[in-house]
């Protein structure tokens, strides 16, 4: 079967960065097909489930500053759809009070007036009840900080993109890309051709880019999403607005853990490990490490008192990660019409609104609205294999 439409852009990959990018281009009165391997939703990405934290506390610059206008993106799309997609609970960051890690954050705050609050050891528990704060450990809040409502996320700027004319083919699986001044995509369904094309596959994008010769140092983690049973149901609620946590990274294995108040399965904390355990996204399932839940639960037993140490529940999800861990957004080196998002590093559901302006910037070889310095795929120099 072969398709006559000829699009200004194709966007491969349905995930909270490639429909940004398709909305973001029909916004600008592009003809766009989003393409997406699985029937929507699915599960099998790493763009589901109901919550994820937005915040603008990081230790670079760079993010805090992109969040600014990613905050105005998302009220915007949640006005313009008419639906709530944020709720503000604040997020506790918690480190060792002298540490680079927990320092680069207060500094990073500070220096960008993100409003906050420093919570001393005296004050901690009339701030934040049922959480005990480690020796030693400072602890700040970001305010503004709070919950996304992912899935609905997905779902609404996915429908605002098709009520702007564009078109969502899902359960079509991209299996060739052929590069051109017009490029053509073959699908398990069809062939499409484009002026442009952005590849936004998540865990995938190592299979997807290896078509057009390239591969970038990707690694693919399977997460265990726990939830932990509160032994007071509403203790941890985040009707009661209980804060989004994470630790400051550190050098001890217990330090990279976070969590997200109890919402969508009542009466559950969301508390994971940052770090998971290498996997191919096709065959997710059978990696079974759970390590980490061993680290988790000596967490919960010390500073959670009001959980149950024993997960009540465990989901998955994928990180895709880069070195550094910041993002890659760029052009292909030899094929500026074919723009790639990636490596997301388990941080990127945020800015999402963001990324869509920035890949539908670059597929319209526009200078991008932000220094895309940090996310080039030059910083990785031998990391990259190109086979041009
Ligand atoms: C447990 C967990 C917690 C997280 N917490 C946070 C958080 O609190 N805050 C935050 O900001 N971020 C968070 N993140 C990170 C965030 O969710 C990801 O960075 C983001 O979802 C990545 O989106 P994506 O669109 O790049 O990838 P995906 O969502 O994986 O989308 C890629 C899509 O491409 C499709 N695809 C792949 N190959 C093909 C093909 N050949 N043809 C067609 N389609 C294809 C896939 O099926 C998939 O739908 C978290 C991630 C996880 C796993
Ligand atoms: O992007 C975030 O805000 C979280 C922080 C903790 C780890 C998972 N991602």
């Amino acid at each position: 079967m072969s398709s006559e439409v000829e699009y200004d852009c194709i966007v491969i990959g349905a995930g909270v960065q490639g429909s940004f990018t398709a909305y973001q281009l029909a916004k600008r009165n592009k003809k766009t097909l989003l393409l997406e391997q699985f029937v929507l939703p699915h599960t099998r990405g790493s763009s589901h489930g109901q919550t994820r934290i937005i915040r603008k506390a990081y230790e670079q610059d760079f993010y805090t500053q992109m969040m600014d206008e990613c905050y105005k993106l998302w009220s915007q799309l949640e006005r313009e759809a008419g639906v709530t997609l944020y709720r503000q609970t604040g997020l506790l960051v918690m480190g060792p009070e002298h540490s680079d890690s927990y320092l680069l954050y207060k500094n990073t705050m500070e220096r960008n007036n993100v409003p906050m609050v420093i919570l001393t050891p005296e004050n901690f528990s009339q701030h934040i009840p049922n959480v005990i704060l480690a020796e030693g450990d400072g602890a700040l809040v970001d305010i503004n900080a709070g919950v996304l409502y992912a899935d609905r996320a997905l779902k609404t700027v996915q429908g605002q993109f098709q009520k702007l004319g564009g078109v969502i083919r899902d359960k079509e699986k991209v299996t060739d890309i052929t590069p051109g001044p017009v490029v053509t995509v073959s699908t398990s369904a069809g062939v499409y051709r484009a002026k442009s094309l952005v590849i936004t596959v998540g865990p995938w994008a190592n299979k997807l880019l290896a078509h057009i010769g390239l591969q970038l140092p990707l690694e693919v983690q399977k997460i265990n999403v726990c939830y932990w049973e509160e032994k007071v149901p509403g203790t941890y609620d985040m009707k009661k607005r209980f804060p989004c946590f994470l630790l400051t990274e550190g050098e001890e294995s217990d330090r990279h853990i976070y969590g997200l108040p109890s919402n969508e399965y009542p009466g559950l904390v969301k508390i994971c490990y940052h770090i998971g355990s290498e996997t191919d996204p096709d065959h997710r399932d059978k990696q079974t490490d759970r390590s980490d839940i061993g680290i988790l639960q000596r967490f919960v037993a010390r500073c959670f008192p009001g959980l149950i140490p024993e997960p009540a529940v465990v989901e998955s999800c994928m990180y895709t990660l880069t070195p550094d861990s910041h993002f890659v957004l760029d052009c292909h080196p030899a094929y500026s019409n074919i723009v790639f998002g990636a490596g997301f590093s388990g941080h990127g559901f945020k800015f999402g609104p963001i990324i869509g302006k920035l890949l539908c910037e670059l597929s319209l070889g526009e200078v991008p609205s932000y220094d895309l310095s940090p996310f080039r795929i030059r910083r990785f120099q031998g990391n990259t294999k190109s086979a041009l």
